[in-house]
């Protein structure tokens, strides 16, 4: 019977920093837990002269990753460099030499988790990245344990604490986009490229995580329709607010006959709906199971500790295997075919914003296109025209097929120039 575990960190910055925190913090109810002694024996840094924000004795760093991968005395490898190839192989051979690995590298699980899962399944290994989706929040582990008896049929989240917190101070304190990028950037919620929290990307690996696991099949990252921030324009947070609803960038998943679909993109949320009121860099994901109904999970979504927080439960998971000698049985391999749903059977209701030449006829020429396409409209605003002679018209329309949304966005711009578009969330009635 082991009386110690010996952990290898691979990065020791935001995440890697927040791991030894509490693991030293923690020591004595990880011992009580645990019933053995569980430390941190070496870390891979590239910068040996960085200033760092937990300590460690100095002997214990290296700018060799070799050196930690081929240590044979370490049972856990803990992967918080981030990044995609080397954070890869580094799994990999970890793995392949027996180790348990802990990684919160969604790029690398989004991109890569089934096949990575399948080595681990091979090398009877546990693989665990609870971390890699919602920070701090005990996601993986609900969809995996808690909620294991149900079918999930649907996922909403706010998945990305830094858009979340960009359109939050855009909207409570008008602040700039740019500047609350900056103050995300040094809180440490970003991504080294910022690009990939603003754009989608972020989200939608995280999508691809949660989704694969909600509805056992292999989701893709191709799979998922990606709209970013870039998408928003002066004005629109405004006019959301104007009609009840919260401008929030989600991910969404559903399931159905048809099969799946998975999105990431600003949408219209009704002001009442649970995700509307969850701000700055906290993230929630809610959950429909066909039993349970409606749960949601709310927390921190990035940040030092409380993503580390999460990493270290997963080396808690993999210590308590280790003492049982039970690593590697879980079940990982897919249930279901992959299949992704059609644009045309993904209905919605969506919100367009025009500008048009405020002349005779011009409304019912843009009703015209709407009807060609059978979209029927729930509302239509008109704003007086500017000194340039253009209006601003605000169309909401009842359910229709994505396929009809884009069909009419394209038939309109002969006739008005489209401003922005989002599809609002909800039933007819919100
Ligand atoms: N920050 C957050 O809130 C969250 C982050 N994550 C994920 O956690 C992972 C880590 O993120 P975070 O801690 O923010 O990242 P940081 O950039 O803060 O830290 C990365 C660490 O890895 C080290 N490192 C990176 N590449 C190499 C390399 N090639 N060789 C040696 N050392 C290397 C860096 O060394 P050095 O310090 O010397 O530069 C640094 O210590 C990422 O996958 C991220 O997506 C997940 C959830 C939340
Ligand atoms: N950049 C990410 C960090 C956590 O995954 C975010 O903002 O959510
Ligand atoms: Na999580």
């Amino acid at each position: 019977m082991k009386n110690e575990i010996s952990i290898g960190l691979l990065g020791f910055g935001t995440v890697g920093s927040g791991v030894a925190t509490i693991l030293q913090q923690h020591q004595k109810d990880l011992r009580h837990k645990l019933g053995v002694e569980v430390s941190i024996k070496k870390v891979l840094i590239k910068n040996k002269n960085k200033d760092r924000l937990a300590s460690l004795e100095p002997e214990v760093f290296t700018t060799d990753i070799e050196e930690i991968l081929n240590d044979p005395s370490l049972d856990i490898i803990v992967e918080v460099m981030g990044g995609m190839d080397e954070a890869k192989e580094a799994i990999e051979k970890a793995l392949a030499a027996g180790k348990q690995v802990v990684t919160a590298n969604k790029d690398v699980m989004a991109e890569h988790g089934h096949e990575l899962l399948k080595l681990a399944d091979e090398k009877k290994c546990d693989l665990f990245y609870e971390a890699s989706v919602a920070g701090g929040i005990p996601i993986i582990r609900t969809l995996e344990d808690g909620l294991a008896s149900d079918r999930i049929s649907s996922l909403m989240g706010i998945v990305n604490g830094t858009t979340n917190f960009i359109l939050t101070k855009m909207k409570q304190e008008n602040m700039s986009y740019e500047d609350a990028l900056a103050e995300a950037t040094a809180l440490g919620y970003a991504e080294a490229d910022p690009s990939s929290d603003v754009d989608g990307l972020d989200a939608a690996r995280k999508m691809v995580i949660l989704s694969s696991l909600a509805y056992s099949t292999e989701v893709h990252l191709d799979d998922v329709l990606i709209r970013g921030m870039k998408e928003i324009r002066d004005g629109d947070l405004e006019l959301a607010q104007g009609f009840g609803y919260t401008m929030k960038m989600v991910g969404s998943s559903t399931k159905d006959e048809d099969g799946i679909e998975v999105a990431v993109e600003p949408i219209f949320l009704p002001d009442s709906h649970p995700l509307s009121s969850v701000n700055n860099e906290f993230n929630a994901v809610y959950i429909y199971g066909d039993a349970v109904g409606e749960t949601m999970l709310y927390g921190p979504g990035a940040g030092s500790l409380p993503t580390a927080t999460s990493v270290v439960s997963d080396v808690i998971a993999a210590c308590r295997n280790i003492l049982l000698e039970v690593n590697g049985k879980r079940v990982h391999a897919a249930q279901y075919e992959r299949m992704i749903k059609p644009e045309d059977s993904r209905y919605s209701k969506y919100f367009h914003r025009l500008s048009v030449k405020d002349e005779i006829g011009v409304l019912s020429k843009l009703t015209a296109i709407y009807s060609e396409h059978g979209a029927s409209l729930q509302s239509v605003k008109q704003h007086p025209a500017e000194d340039d002679g253009n209006s601003e018209l605000v169309l909401l329309t009842h359910k229709i097929s994505r396929q009809q949304h884009l069909d009419v966005i394209k038939e309109l711009e002969g006739t008005a120039s489209v401003i922005s578009h989002y599809r609002i969330e909800g039933e007819e009635s919100a």
